[in-house]
């Protein structure tokens, strides 16, 4: 099966500074992909060229299989976008932009939306313009999901979304995508909503991919091991091999795709004494600030 999003050697480049440098990743049919990165590490820069918003320096990505910047209307009916701004027309409530949007998709299915719209506490006639700005995102969601589109692109869909309904919006996205048919890219900096539901992830760092992985590999292999500090430990980062030290004042700790075996090798290797390594449970977010630097 052909990829559902391929970006092929993207550079692009504000002025003379550069936001993409050959990038390369693809997302399969059916999978989940968080697209991740650092303030600044160029996710928005993509998603405007997937949807054709920005032209790239050089390179190129398909949706679809159709380059970006000349989707037929057919592909892009197959598309659903939710990018900021969610929704222009806040005059309308929430039955009649159901009936405006209606009528441009040709596999629009109320019922999808109905269902999410009766989980906010909202009246009927109220106006999307008085709405919060978290029941705005699930009305911009709902409208998405009935044009039943087998690809969305979320950029950044946490923004202002209290916890609940960022579980809300979660479990929905998870939902739709149960089929296996329909793939979806997602930004987020809330790493930890994405624990359980991504496949994949792509990691920016500075316009370049850091990681391109499966998720579980990602959440399996990626360890963290502490140790007691001694002068011998100093800070250290490998982005080539994935693999970093930190020095805490009594205790630190070594990051990597390494069994424990490999760990203490890595130790030995750069001559820091650990005869107290253990592993220590990590999370997702855990793993990225460890890939990706705190500050
Ligand atoms: N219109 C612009 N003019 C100049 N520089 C820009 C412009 N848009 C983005 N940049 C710069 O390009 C780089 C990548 O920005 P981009 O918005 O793609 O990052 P991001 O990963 O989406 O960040 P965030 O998570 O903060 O939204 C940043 O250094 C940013 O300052």
């Amino acid at each position: 099966m052909p990829p559902v999003i391929e970006c092929r050697n993207l550079t692009h480049y504000y002025g003379d500074k550069p936001a993409l440098q050959d990038v390369s990743w693809m997302l399969r049919p059916g999978r989940i992909c968080g697209l991740l990165g650092r303030n600044g590490a160029g996710k928005t820069t993509t998603i405007n060229i997937l949807n054709s918003f920005l032209t790239p320096r050089s390179g190129r990505c398909l949706l679809l299989g159709e380059d970006s910047h000349q989707l037929t209307p057919r592909t892009k009916a197959r598309i659903g976008y939710l990018i900021e701004g969610h929704i222009q027309y806040g005059f309308f409530n929430i039955r009649q932009i159901e009936r405006f949007y209606s009528r441009f998709y040709p596999n629009w299915t109320p019922a999808i939306y109905y269902h999410l719209m009766s989980k906010l506490d909202i009246t009927p006639r109220q106006r999307i313009a008085t709405m919060s700005c978290g029941q705005r995102s699930q009305v911009a969601l709902g409208l998405i999901l009935a044009q039943n589109p087998d690809l969305i692109i979320f950029d950044d869909y946490s923004m202002g979304l209290d916890p609940g309904y960022r579980r809300l919006f979660i479990e929905v996205i998870r939902d739709y995508a149960d089929d296996g048919k329909r793939s979806i890219l997602l930004t987020s900096h809330i790493i930890q909503d994405l624990e359980n539901l991504i496949d994949d992830c792509v990691i920016y760092q500075r316009g370049r991919v850091l990681l391109d992985m499966e998720a579980d590999r990602f959440r399996n292999g990626f360890r963290k091991y502490a140790f007691a500090t001694t002068p011998a430990v100093a800070d250290a980062h490998d982005d080539a091999r994935h693999i970093h030290v930190e020095r805490g004042e009594k205790h630190s700790a070594l990051y990597g795709f390494l069994d424990e075996r490999a760990a203490r090798d890595e130790l030995a290797a750069r001559g820091i004494p650990a005869p107290d390594l253990r592993p220590e449970p990590i999370t997702l977010e855990d793993t990225f600030i460890a890939l990706t630097g705190k500050y």
